[in-house]
């Protein structure tokens, strides 16, 4: 478990003088998900850019494997998946396209945009779907068949209609059950298992002996 955790120890945020969150701790572990939930505007997209390495301006720490960021960003990356609140489609581009340039196989794409509901929109430049067609283009990287261990999921069912969010819930269930981790943040209840909630608003923290072992790598 240790050697495949996330982790977060004291992690401490400011943005223009407001403390977005204080004293932060949580570890996600393999076959895990964490739910970050927050009001808007309390730093839930700013707590994920912090752990994916893109905003650096923080105090405290954050383990991948049991080793801190930045040294093992590299090494994070390798296994993260990321689809953030802009979701990553190149709206020039076609599905199809889209998913080829994240380098999966014509096959694996077609079954990926079958299964997220876009068969037949495959060809369909991105700038003429809907928005929550766009937004499952972005989620059929979910359904690859070759997805990263790590899923990091910025408001992951929003603009998803009932069947989108079922179909989203039932992959993540799948990718927990074969040992992978998400860590998502959203506005409305996800029927995902095992989930563990962080509020950034009242946050409790979740280290136990199992975590510290985790940080110690
Ligand atoms: N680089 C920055 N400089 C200044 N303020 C920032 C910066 N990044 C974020 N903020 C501020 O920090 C607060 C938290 O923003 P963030 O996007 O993390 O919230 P959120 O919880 O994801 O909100 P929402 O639910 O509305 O998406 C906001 O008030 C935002 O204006």
């Amino acid at each position: 478990m240790r050697d495949l955790a996330l982790c977060a120890r004291a992690l401490t945020c400011e943005r223009d003088g407001r403390v977005l969150f204080e004293g932060l701790e949580f570890v996600l572990t393999p076959g895990a998900a964490i739910q970050i939930e927050g009001a808007n505007g309390a730093g839930k997209s700013t707590l994920i850019r912090t752990l994916i390495g893109t905003a650096s301006d923080y105090t405290g720490d954050i383990f991948w494997k049991g080793r801190s960021l930045p040294n093992a960003l590299p090494a994070l990356r390798a296994s993260l998946l990321y689809i953030g609140h802009n979701a990553g489609v190149r709206r020039g581009l076609t599905p199809l396209e889209n998913l080829a340039w994240y380098g999966a196989s014509g096959t694996d794409a077609m079954a990926a945009l079958d299964a997220v509901g876009l068969f037949g929109f495959e060809d369909v430049l991105c700038q003429q779907l809907s928005a929550g067609q766009n937004r499952r283009v972005a989620l059929a990287r979910l359904y690859l068949s070759d997805s990263p261990a790590l899923w990091i999921l910025d408001e992951p069912l929003a603009a998803l209609d009932v069947a989108g969010v079922a179909s989203l819930e039932a992959q993540m269930n799948q990718h927990l059950q074969r040992g992978g981790s998400v860590l998502l943040t959203s506005h409305q209840p996800v029927a995902i298992a095992p989930l563990t909630k962080v509020s950034l608003a009242d946050f409790q923290p979740l280290l136990d002996a199992s975590a510290e072992q985790a940080y110690a790598g």
